[in-house]
């Protein structure tokens, strides 16, 4: 079945796991490095890494039985118990109340699934295999982590960030900006991936944000 990939924003909504085993334990490292900061867990039993992060005040854990009022008010919902049937019905519930809603066992259909993922800074590379194949994507997130990871790429992205931001303010030029910022994108792209240098350090050729910077300067001298 086709999916649609979105990037949710998740800072002060509620998020809850059903479950509190190895499967609920992935999800919740997975929503807390998506900015998870109201996470909540119900479960008949918690690994011990979950009651680590309960102690570190990082989410929740409620050591019971799940009940359908769990749902109220709640932004998104994983269903990760060990019981299918479980599973299904809090899946039911969650859509009839309009809730965003994953179930770990497949037992019913989800809004939404998760991929398999890495984080560079501000840039996010997933995998999703449809629902087909989670082991091949596992694999293809430990080859993206070899090819992409190790800060320059991150640090690729901060520096395009800081040149937009910049181009926003001070070219009114759409088209001009978008050349710019190809061109850097392409440039910077090309640096991190030859990795001759700490990402830290400087940057071979012209740098775009300082040109940028200089341009303004001089601009401003002329103005005045
Ligand atoms: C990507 C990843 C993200 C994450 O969960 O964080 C993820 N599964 C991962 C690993 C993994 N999961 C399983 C294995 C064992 C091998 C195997 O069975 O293939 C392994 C590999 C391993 O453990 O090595 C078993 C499994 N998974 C699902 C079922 C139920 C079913 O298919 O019906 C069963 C059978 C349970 C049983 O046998 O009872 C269902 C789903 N798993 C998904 C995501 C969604 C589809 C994603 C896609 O197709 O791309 C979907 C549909 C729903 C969801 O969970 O969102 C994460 C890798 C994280 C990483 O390493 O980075
Ligand atoms: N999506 C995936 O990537 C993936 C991978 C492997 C397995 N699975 C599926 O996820 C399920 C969970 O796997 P696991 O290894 O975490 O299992 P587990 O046995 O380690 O954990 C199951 C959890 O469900 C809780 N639970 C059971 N009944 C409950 C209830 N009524 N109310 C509240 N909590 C309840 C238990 O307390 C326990 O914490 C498996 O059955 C399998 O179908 C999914």
């Amino acid at each position: 079945m086709a999916v649609y990939p979105a990037m949710l924003r998740l800072a002060g909504r509620r998020c809850l796991i059903v479950g509190g085993g190895t499967v609920a334990e992935r999800k919740a490292d997975g929503l807390l490095a998506g900015g998870a900061d109201r996470l909540e867990l119900v479960g008949l039993s918690f690994t011990p890494r979950l009651q680590e992060l309960a102690r570190q005040g990082r989410l929740e854990l409620r050591l019971r039985e799940y009940r359908g009022s769990d749902l109220d008010g709640v932004f998104l919902i994983v269903a990760a118990t060990d019981d299918a049937s479980l599973n299904a019905r809090i899946g039911q519930e969650a859509e009839r109340q309009g809730r965003l809603f994953n179930d770990a066992s497949g037992s019913a259909p989800s809004s939404f699934e998760t991929a398999a993922a890495v984080r560079e800074g501000s840039l996010l590379l997933a995998v999703h295999a449809g629902g087909e194949a989670p082991a091949l994507a596992a694999v293809l997130r430990s080859e993206l982590e070899l090819r992409y990871g190790g800060g320059r790429y991150a640090e690729a992205a901060r520096r395009m960030g800081e040149l937009r931001r910049m181009l926003l303010e001070q070219e009114p030029d759409a088209a001009v900006r978008r050349e710019r910022l190809r061109r850097e994108a392409r440039r910077l792209a090309d640096w991190a991936a030859a990795g001759d240098s700490p990402p830290d350090g400087p940057l071979a050729g012209e740098d775009e944000a300082a040109a940028v910077e200089a341009e303004a300067i001089k601009r401003r001298q002329q103005s005045t």
